[in-house]
């Protein structure tokens, strides 16, 4: 039986992914766009947060299913910035060029470049869902100052991943989603939601 779900992202990169991602296991996907849901509110300082607020946000204009995700990239010799505030680093409006100029600056003094990406998914079947299901993924890299690939989105063309020698956006769409942060926090979320199914 196929899922009504709504995505509650406005991001295409995210959205692209998860139609590769849930499209042939079964979903009927939606982004939050088909409904005019306008952007969320993100004020919190962890990324579950977020999440959570996200996809209530859709389920209560929708009146159907969401799945939120909350991610960013977490940068070891800056503390873990940009994180949870990583699509607005360079502030408003969010723009990835400038995100990823102010990340090479910051990091341009330091020899640590290690950074990871981190992904949360939150699923609610109702606004007012008692019991979110929530699961999370961690993809381990390095920052370089110095862009390579043309696939993927935000800070991928800077994103080394050590095991190929590529760049996120170096890989093929299906060579990320196999072992990203987010393709990680899907394959969890679906198992999780088979298991309550
Ligand atoms: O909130 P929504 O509408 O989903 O879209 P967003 O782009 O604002 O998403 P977030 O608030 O979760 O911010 C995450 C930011 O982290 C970065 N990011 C997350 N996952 C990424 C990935 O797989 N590749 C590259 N950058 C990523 C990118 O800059 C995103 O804008
Ligand atoms: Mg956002």
């Amino acid at each position: 039986m196929t899922q009504r779900l709504i995505l509650a992202s406005n991001n295409a990169g995210k959205l692209k992914e998860f139609a590769e991602l849930l499209g042939p296991i079964g979903f009927e996907l939606h982004p939050q766009g088909e409904f005019n849901v306008p952007e969320a509110e993100e004020p919190f300082g962890t990324f579950v947060e977020n999440a959570l607020q996200k996809a209530r946000h859709a389920a209560r204009l929708t009146g159907l299913p969401a799945l939120a995700d909350d991610s960013g990239v977490c940068v070891n010799a800056l503390g873990g910035a940009p994180g949870v505030y990583s699509a607005r680093f360079a502030g408003e409006p969010k723009s990835d060029v400038r995100n990823n100029a102010k990340l090479v600056a910051d990091l341009a003094s330091h020899a640590d470049k290690s950074a990871y990406y981190y992904c949360v998914l939150v699923y609610v079947r109702h606004a007012d869902d008692p019991q979110p299901v929530i699961a999370d993924g961690v993809w381990r890299g390095r920052i370089i100052d110095t862009p390579r690939g043309a696939n993927g989105f935000g800070y991928d063309p800077y994103f080394l991943v050590p095991d190929f020698g590529k760049t996120a956006a170096e890989l093929a769409p299906e060579e990320k989603n196999a072992v990203s942060h987010r393709g990680q926090a899907l394959r969890a979320l679906v198992d999780k939601l088979g298991k309550l199914a």
